[in-house]
Parts: C-alpha cells; structure tokens; sequence
C-alpha cells in the first residue's frame, strides 16, 4: 500500500497477498481509519515499530507511514497524527510550524512540551509544584541545584542549598546521546567540581535498590520495576571520597519483576497515587506519551520520589504496549470526531 509515494508498514509480500485476495473478490480490503506518520531515529524505529506492533495496529486499521524528513513535512500524508522524536531545534521548528499550519492533525506531542523535559531543572518543577492530596503517599523531588558554568563554587553553593552527601550529578540537558545520560556519585562535595558544567547536584535517595517506572500513554499508565543503584550506607559514605562515573545506568538496569525482593521493597506505589499524580503531569507538562522514573526512600512506606522525567520511552519494554498504544490510537480519532459539530 503507498501513500504519497510513502511506503507502509505493509512490506511488498503483504502487499501482494493482499492485492490477490482483493482481485478474486473474496475479501474486502483491509478498512483504513488511522494514517500516523512518524519521525524517529533508527534506534527507536526499531525498538518500538515492532512486528506485533505493526500486525496489530493493520488490524485496526491503523497505518505507520515513514516521514521523509528531506521533503516538506505538508507535501506528505495526509496524516492523522504525526509521531516524533528526533533531536535539534531545527527539526522541532518544522513540527511546530507543521502544527501551526495543520490544526487538524494530532502532533505526539508539541515540541514545546517535549522541550520542558529536555532539562533537568524543569522537568521536575511541576512535580515539586503538585501538592497532591497526600491519603496515598507523599511525592517529591530530591532537593537539587543546578551547576551553570562555575564548577569551583559547587562546595559553597552546595552547603548553602543544604543538600546531604552522597550527591548524584546528571547533564542538565536531555539530548538522546549516550552522554546526556551519563551519571555520577559523588561522595563528597568537592570532588564535584572536576565535572564539566552545565549539570544538576542531586541528593541521592537510599531507596533499596529497586525503581518504579510508570509508562503513561495518555490515560493509561502500567507501572514495572526495575533495579536501581543500590544504597550507599553512614559506614561507606564516611569511608570514601570521589566522584564515580555510571555511563547509562538506567539502560543497562534489568527487570525486576521476577526477582525475590523484599516485600517492602518491591511493594508497587499505591493506583490512586499513580493515576493523580499521571493525570496532573499529563495536564501540567502537555505530554501524553511519557514515563516516570519513581523511587521510594528506603525505610519509608509511603515517600516518594520522582527523579526522572522521560519523552517517549522504550514502550517496547512496556507489557502489553502494543494494545496499549494502537488503542490509544484510536481513542484520539475518536475524540477528535466526536469534538466537531454536527457528528
Ligand atoms: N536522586 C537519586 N537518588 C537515587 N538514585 C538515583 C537518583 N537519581 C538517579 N538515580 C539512579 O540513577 C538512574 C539514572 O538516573 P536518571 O533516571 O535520572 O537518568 P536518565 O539517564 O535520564 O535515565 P533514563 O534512561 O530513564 O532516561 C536511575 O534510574 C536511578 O537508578
Ligand atoms: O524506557 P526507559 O527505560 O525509560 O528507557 C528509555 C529512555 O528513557 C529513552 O530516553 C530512550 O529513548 P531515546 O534513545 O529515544 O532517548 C529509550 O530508548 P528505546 O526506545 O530505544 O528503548 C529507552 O532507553
Ligand atoms: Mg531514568
Ligand atoms: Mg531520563
């Protein structure tokens, strides 16, 4: 099936056995509702656009179209929803005024938005900004600073905003490299300022070593475990010095879903305070395809954290994305017709 000279999901083999049963009037043709034209690097092509995926959402009638980002965006399609996620001002202009020009179309999601979460500093601004009615558990954000272009100052700055040793520094902007996800330990506080500025100074949370991930697709939302950074104990933290470097921790952190945990510890955050605090983020950030990086403090029941704030993450390791994703799908078409007058 092509579409403006764009070629489909469905590969040549499906196209031909298709095009067969169609011609000896047995079948009618596959129905066509959705068109989602999407704009992603190699690497997320292939971890999310994957064959279930892709088999499932045909049956729905919904139909991925790659965007050839070397032709003008409105020369192509038409489309239902545009899906992005490729890095540079450049590429979130041409979305933006994509946007502007076609009011019609649901963009995953406004750059603009995107953006906000691109930098350390605000991404977790509205969460600090909830407030949230606390009868299912607190959550918060860890105190941190951010580290513009004087590393030297970090001791005195450091002491000044209170914040407790061990120490976490992260980039302060999300970029999709490698390095924008590079984190450090420090164990104390001068060691901080050999790190090459601009980066956040967050206090590390002793959490046991296990971190909640709650994928929200628009109103959906599966939380998973995941291991974490294990807990840095008084004896440890009064025995070594330094800054110690994690090239992608979080990437490299494997499922604990099957683990033997302790019940404490593996204890999911409670729905409610799930589904508030992904309703409030969903309206307060403007995002609807996002996830949330949880921890609880150790020794704690029921204080929370948010450390991490992610655009469009690998729902491939999401369980059931792709129910998930195809049915929100649909679920946009149909607001979008139920909100014009006269249907
Ligand atoms: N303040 C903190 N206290 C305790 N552990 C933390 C803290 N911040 C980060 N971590 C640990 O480091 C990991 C990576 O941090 P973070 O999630 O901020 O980085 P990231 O590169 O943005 O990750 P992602 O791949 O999810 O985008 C977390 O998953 C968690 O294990
Ligand atoms: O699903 P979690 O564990 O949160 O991790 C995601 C990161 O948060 C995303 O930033 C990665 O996507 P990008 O590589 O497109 O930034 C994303 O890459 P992926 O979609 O290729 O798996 C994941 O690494
Ligand atoms: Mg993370
Ligand atoms: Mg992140």
């Amino acid at each position: 099936m092509r579409l403006n000279g764009e070629i489909s999901d469905i590969d040549e083999e499906d196209e031909e056995r298709e095009a067969d049963v169609n011609s000896i009037g047995v079948a009618f043709p596959l129905p066509q509702k959705l068109v989602v034209g999407y704009a992603l690097t190699s690497k997320k092509k292939k971890s999310f656009l994957q064959p279930k995926l892709l088999c499932l959402a045909r049956n729905k009638g919904i139909l991925f179209v790659d965007i050839d980002r070397n032709r003008p965006l409105s020369d192509q399609g038409p489309f239902d929803v545009v899906l992005h996620k490729l890095a540079g001002k450049e590429w979130c202009q041409v979305v933006e005024d994509y946007r502007l020009k076609h009011p019609e179309v649901i963009v995953l999601d406004p750059p603009h938005a995107i953006q906000h979460v691109y930098n350390r500093e605000s991404m977790l601004e509205d969460v600090a900004d909830l407030n949230l009615p606390e009868c299912y558990g607190k959550v918060d954000v860890p105190r941190q600073l951010v580290v513009a272009e004087d590393p030297l100052s970090i001791p005195v700055d450091v002491t000044k905003a209170g914040l407790k040793l061990p120490l976490v520094a992260k980039p302060l902007f999300v970029d999709g490299s490698a390095k924008s996800h590079e984190l450090f330990i420090a164990y104390d506080e001068y060691s901080l300022s050999k790190l090459e500025p601009p980066f956040v100074v967050q206090e590390f949370i002793n959490h046991g070593g296990v971190l909640f991930k709650v994928y929200v697709i628009g109103e959906t939302i599966k939380v998973v475990r995941r291991f974490s950074l294990p807990d840095v104990s008084k004896p440890e933290l009064s025995k070594i010095a330094g800054v110690f470097r994690f090239p992608r921790v979080s990437c490299a952190a494997a499922s604990a879903e099957d683990a033997n945990l302790d019940p404490a510890v593996a204890e999911l955050p409670p729905t409610p305070l799930l589904e508030r605090l992904a309703k409030e983020l969903r309206r307060r950030l403007g995002l609807r395809l996002f996830n949330i990086d949880m921890i609880r403090e150790n020794g704690t029941r029921d204080l929370y954290y948010v450390i991490d704030i992610n655009y469009f993450p690998g729902f491939g390791k999401m369980p059931e994305y792709e129910h998930i994703f195809t049915d929100f799908l649909l679920s946009l078409m149909h607001s979008k017709y139920k909100k014009r007058p006269g249907i």
